[in-house]
């Protein structure tokens, strides 16, 4: 059984103009997957559907046999506990300490005011700093994150999705602000974590080699729609020439 199903998913912001168009996939557990195309193509919006940060136009979505747009605002909060999301800039809050930072991953936990009082409980607390200690990153744990690289911030919006107990990672363009080692140090910890705690990750991707190098599975979108879908093996050059158009040559390593 999948873990996520879409079916017949279409996204439109404006009426006349569809971003996403009849997406059908399924993703199983702990498959590590890369979504991968030319800008605009829509894998943004894509990922944002899974958890409804945007509403989709029309389709369905399965997420751990629940149907998310059934959902309502509290069955919906309950949801995206299940699923954490990574970003580009990180998201952090930048006057606080990287464990709090953290901990702030246990919102969808808390009732409202637990959650202004920031009242966090020891084990909570264990569990950040036991994270943070997988991502190599505890003798940071109580600097304020403007302090850090763009690689250990990152690092601890791993640690902050991790610590909601995702079933899935949702990557958008992790590694897009990060020099070359950083960003094999995110994508090695991406891996791991899929690999050991059986968490599936759909991460977006600007950078072929990389999805060929991590990747299960690598979805080609144009134009939002599903063009390529196969094995990082399987990804020669025409399907890259097929995804990303005349932009590929750039992008073929054959
Ligand atoms: N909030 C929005 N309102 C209107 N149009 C939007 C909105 N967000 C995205 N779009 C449009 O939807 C299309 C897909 O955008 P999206 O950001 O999903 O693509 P992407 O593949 O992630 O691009 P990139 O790789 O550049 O981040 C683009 O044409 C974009 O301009």
């Amino acid at each position: 059984m999948a873990l996520l199903q879409v079916q017949n998913l279409s996204k439109r912001y404006d009426k006349d103009k569809r971003v996403l168009s009849d997406i059908n996939l399924e993703v199983r557990k702990g498959e590590f997957v890369s979504i991968i195309g030319p800008s605009g193509a829509g894998k943004s919006t894509f990922l944002r559907c899974i958890n409804r940060m945007i509403d989709t136009s029309e389709g369905e979505i399965h997420f751990d046999d629940v149907d998310v747009m059934a959902l309502s605002k509290k069955e919906l909060r309950k949801h995206r506990t299940k699923i954490g999301m990574i970003f580009q800039h990180y998201n952090l809050v930048s006057r606080l300490t990287v464990i709090e930072n953290v901990l702030h991953g246990r919102f969808g936990y808390k009732s409202t005011w637990q959650g202004i009082l920031g009242h966090f409980t020891e084990e909570e607390k264990l569990q950040a700093f036991n994270l943070l200690k997988k991502l190599g990153m505890e003798e940071h744990a109580y600097k304020r994150c403007d302090q850090l690289s763009g690689g250990q911030k990152q690092r601890v919006g791993i640690a902050r999705a991790l610590i909601q107990s995702p079933k899935l990672l949702l990557c958008d363009e992790p590694i897009a602000s990060l020099d070359p080692n950083a960003s094999k140090v995110i994508m090695d910890h991406l891996q791991t974590i899929s690999k050991e705690l059986d968490i599936t990750c759909i991460v977006n991707l600007h950078q072929v080699d990389v999805a060929k190098k991590y990747s299960d599975r690598i979805i080609g979108l144009n134009s939002g729609r599903v063009v390529y879908d196969g094995t990082s093996n399987e990804l020669i050059s025409s399907a890259i020439h097929t995804i990303y158009g005349s932009e590929a040559g750039e992008l073929i390593m054959e």
